[in-house]
């Protein structure tokens, strides 16, 4: 470039980069204007305000000043207070002392994006600021006026969200934090706000290459200086400029981090940095959802930007971690994980998201026929009556044409009745390793199931570059109004709103952008194939596509042209696209969190939007496969614990269940709008002889006397829990037993008495007895407290019914179904009629078949002789 044509932004740039003190800079420009070479000179001659002693003669030239970058680089660091009041203190000496005081906010200073070497450079028409000193700002801080300041004119924001403004005064007092905002609330400001704020560097460590490159964009959007380093990154120099402190704000992946900690260390000696952020910080910990290993090592960086470390640091460089989605125990691991200061301040919002209308339905999620069910409304609401007459004809005549075991009805309402296979109610993976539903039903038809095949099929993220993918997600609309409406108090505190909700609630749900996040990839083109068929503007997003397809997909999507994705996990994190109207996840997600996290994506525009969950709520969810410890897997069955019971729950306020999950207090009881609330708890019904029957029966399969008071504690019988590992009993062949032994209840299958003894393994009355993790009890023993409720014989014992529960209720057969009775041969009766039907069959066969001579040699032989002998 020029150097004469450059702006003033550029030569700030230029001369940072040639480690002239930023100070110098800035007073050199108000000096004699936006010329590199004047600037220089004038930096040279030391007519600098203080001359900083550092220069060396005016003589030297811009070459020679090795030893002037040199000390000029070694900065003293100064606290953040310090650092604004220096910058917003009155020149006295200049002619400007009556004036408006001038700050010059860094970005105006730093301007250059390295989005790679094609990015151009966003202009800023001014790069000095006036920021006006009024009386009405003199009680209130620096800080805050600044922040203010920035907000307003980089992001279009009026205010600081309450959580936004105590994360930047923990920063401004040299204080680790933990932010825990719900998705979509702002985090991203937190820690992009001190760079502006300080002209130091803030550090950025962030999981995925795509999340990098958008924020970025973002970022160059709104005039501020950033880059992204890692695999993804093209242009080479780019790093090279960063270490120089040429960047604002470095995004990068924990491997890189780790890589460059001897330059960021010389980084914080010249130009400083003003923070290190961890974002998607439950990346950490083993007990969150998304596990990433080398995010532990980032505790290194506790200790490297230390003033034990950094003699020339005055105090610690902060950390700042974020995240939507950490349970109390992430994040216990988080702060252990990073050691994070003792003081470290923990920053929690409510995670409840007012405008987003969560419901479980019931569905096969695997056929043909359950995407014409699931999907009819969501068709319908795009392609709109006219349209969808057509569409539908067009769908019977697909069914019609569909194998036998496609065209059956497979979905329901999450509370209307439904045909239970007896498959569905038994089978339970035990497989450690195993899979999805629906990945067995997708792939029964067509491969033969394997692990490998499963692993091919599903999306699971290890490493940054899984996703390097734009999103290129812009608001390009005014965020700032939209969420402001609803965030001038505080963020998403609506609670004492409920009437505000039940309106929500009534209006219709616009036509609007939808996610549908299915488990396979290769469901991600049967349902977009599915949609696109009927006239939905769909696409299929998951890693193995092409990336050229994928950045299409996301820009489309952005630029609302595609109604619908249909994706794997991998269409996912910062993704921020205010107008979501819908997320569907079509089958289980692995856990609440993952779920929270892309249910999340809906609504950030405040306006009603959509949460379902379609599930097959007669099965049980079994893990997808990853590579796991054997503590990790069982943590893994955990959480899929968590979600199943989450989808099973037929009596609390979805919101609510979400909510507390994340131990938080639900306090307004009821959110007004999930399909619990709407349609309200089904009714409670006193199941004390059920439960009698059932505990006695867990008790009598685990060799118990029918009242002892026996702790079940093995710790207190050494040795012997081996032994009761093989009495335990099977949950199967206990309900089995039960059908036999009490006529009464052979109308009960299999799946009631299931969801009867989640409700009794969840208020504590019984335990899982073997020490693998299970999603759903398989091996019951009674606790204390079950003992003292088979104790309490004439108290009712009432119980809302689980969804299984009801959907077992609603498909009652009598008890001399086939079907409804497994393969029925553990019931007496059927057992006998069987036999005496078999036995009828057997002797009538032989006068129709051909007579063959029996084989005397044989047992068989001889016994047929013998039969027949005596017919
Ligand atoms: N103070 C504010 N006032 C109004 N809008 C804001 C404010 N702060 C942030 N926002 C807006 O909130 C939206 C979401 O921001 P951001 O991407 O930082 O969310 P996040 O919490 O990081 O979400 P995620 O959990 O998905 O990563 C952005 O569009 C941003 O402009
Ligand atoms: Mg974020």
């Amino acid at each position: 470039m020029e150097r004469g044509k450059m702006t003033s932004d550029q030569v700030v740039a230029e001369l940072i980069g040639m480690g002239f003190e930023f100070d110098d800079v800035k007073e050199a420009i108000k000096a004699v204007g936006p010329s590199l070479d004047d600037a220089v000179e004038f930096i040279l001659n030391g007519c600098c305000r203080k001359s900083r002693n550092v220069l060396g003669s005016s003589t030297s030239s811009l070459g020679g000043s090795t030893s002037s970058k040199k000390s000029a680089g070694k900065m003293r660091q100064l606290s953040i207070i310090e650092h604004l009041q220096c910058g917003r203190k009155p020149n006295k000496s200049s002619k400007f002392t009556n004036e408006p005081h001038l700050v010059m906010p860094s970005s105006e200073r730093l301007l250059g994006t390295a989005l790679g070497s094609k990015e151009s450079l966003p202009e800023t028409s001014n790069a000095i600021i006036p920021c006006y000193k009024d009386e009405d700002d003199i009680g209130r801080s620096d800080w805050e006026m600044e922040v203010k300041h920035i907000l307003k004119k980089h992001f279009g924001h009026s205010f600081l969200k309450p959580f936004q403004k105590e994360a930047l005064a923990a920063w401004i007092a040299h204080k680790d934090s933990l932010v825990l905002a719900a998705t979509g609330s702002g985090k991203s400001l937190c820690f992009q706000i001190p760079a502006l704020l300080t002209g130091k560097v803030v550090v950025v460590i962030s999981p995925l290459i795509s999340l990098m490159h958008d924020q970025c964009l973002m970022l160059a959007k709104h005039g501020v200086s950033a880059c992204f380093l890692g695999s993804g990154q093209i242009d080479k120099s780019v790093e090279e400029k960063a270490m120089n402190g040429i960047y604002g704000i470095i995004y990068v992946c924990p491997e890189t981090v780790l890589r460059l900690i001897r330059s960021l260390q010389r980084l914080a000696e010249s130009r400083g940095i003003a923070l290190f952020a961890i974002d998607e910080v439950h990346c950490v910990s083993k007990w969150g959802h998304d596990f990433r290993p080398d995010y532990r090592r980032l505790s290194i960086l506790r200790e490297s930007f230390s003033t034990e470390n950094l003699k020339f640091l005055k105090f610690d460089i902060p950390l700042m971690a974020l995240t939507a989605t950490a349970t109390i125990r992430v994040r216990d691991d988080i702060l252990k994980s990073l050691c994070m200061s003792m003081d470290s301040k923990i920053i929690v919002t409510s995670f409840f998201r007012p405008n987003l209308r969560f419901s479980v339905k019931h569905s096969r999620t695997s056929s043909l026929s359950s995407y014409e069910k699931d999907f009819h409304e969501l068709i319908e609401i795009f392609t709109r009556k006219k349209k969808f007459g057509k569409a539908h004809q067009l769908m019977s005549k697909n069914l019609e044409h569909a194998p036998d075991n496609m065209s059956r009805t497979a979905t329901c309402d999450m509370f209307e009745p439904d045909t239970i296979d007896d498959d569905d109610a038994f089978s339970e993976s035990d497989s450690e390793v195993g899979m999805s539903n629906e990945c067995r039903s997708a792939s029964s038809k067509d491969k033969k199931l394997s692990v490998e095949y499963l692993e091919d099929e599903c999306d699971v993220f290890q490493d940054t570059d899984d996703l390097d993918v734009s999103c290129g997600e812009f608001s390009g609309q005014s965020t700032a109004k939209i969420l402001n409406e609803s965030d001038s108090t505080d963020a998403y505190d609506l609670q004492s709103r409920s009437e505000e909700r039940l309106k929500l609630q009534l209006g219709p749900l616009e036509e609007g952008p939808t996610i549908i996040y299915v488990p396979t990839r290769k469901e991600t083109l049967s349902v977009a194939k599915f949609l696109s068929r009927f006239g939905v503007k769909s696409a299929a997003y998951n890693a193995k596509l092409p990336k050229a397809h994928l950045r299409q997909v996301h820009k489309e999507f952005h630029d609302n042209i595609l109604q619908v994705v249909v994706a794997t996990i991998a269409f996912g994190m910062g993704i921020n696209k205010l107008n979501v109207r819908r997320i569907i996840h079509y089958g289980w997600p692995q856990s609440l969190e993952a779920y929270y996290q892309e249910a999340g994506r809906a609504g950030r525009d405040g306006k009603l939007a959509d949460c379902v969950l379609y599930a097959n709520l007669t099965r049980i969810p079994t893990l997808l496969p990853s590579q796991r410890s054997e503590e990790q897997t069982k943590q893994a069955y955990k959480m899929l614990s968590d979600c199943f019971r989450y989808g099973m729950r037929a009596s609390s306020c979805r919101a609510k269940m979400l909510v507390e999950y994340f131990g938080q207090e639900f306090v307004q009881k009821k959110c007004f709008l999930c399909d619990i609330c709407t349609k309200g708890p089904p009714e409670a019904h006193n199941l004390k002889k059920e439960v009698t029957i059932l505990m006695q029966a867990i008790m009598s399969h685990n060799g118990q006397n029918r009242f002892q008071d026996v702790s079940y504690n093995d710790a207190i019988e050494p040795g012997v829990s081996c032994r009761r590992f093989v009495e335990k009993s099977n949950f199967k062949r206990l309900i089995s037993t039960i059908r036999e032994q009490h006529h009464e209840f052979i109308s009960c299958d299999f799946l009631w008495w299931r969801g009867l003894a989640r409700v009794l393994e969840d208020k504590g009355f019984i335990k899982d007895g073997d020490d693998k993790a299970h999603v759903q009890i398989k091996f019951p023993e009674p606790t204390e407290s079950g003992l003292q409720l088979l104790r309490s014989e004439n108290r009712p014992f009432y119980v809302y019914p689980e969804a299984d529960m009801m959907l077992s209720m609603r498909n009652r057969k009598p008890y001399s179904s086939f079907a409804e009775w497994g393969k029925g041969w553990a019931d007496p009766e059927i057992r006998r009629q069987r036999l005496e039907r078999k036995r009828e069959r057997s002797w009538k066969r032989p006068k129709e078949r051909k007579m063959v001579k029996p084989d005397m040699k044989t047992v068989r032989g001889r016994l047929v002789a013998k039969i027949l002998k005596r017919r």
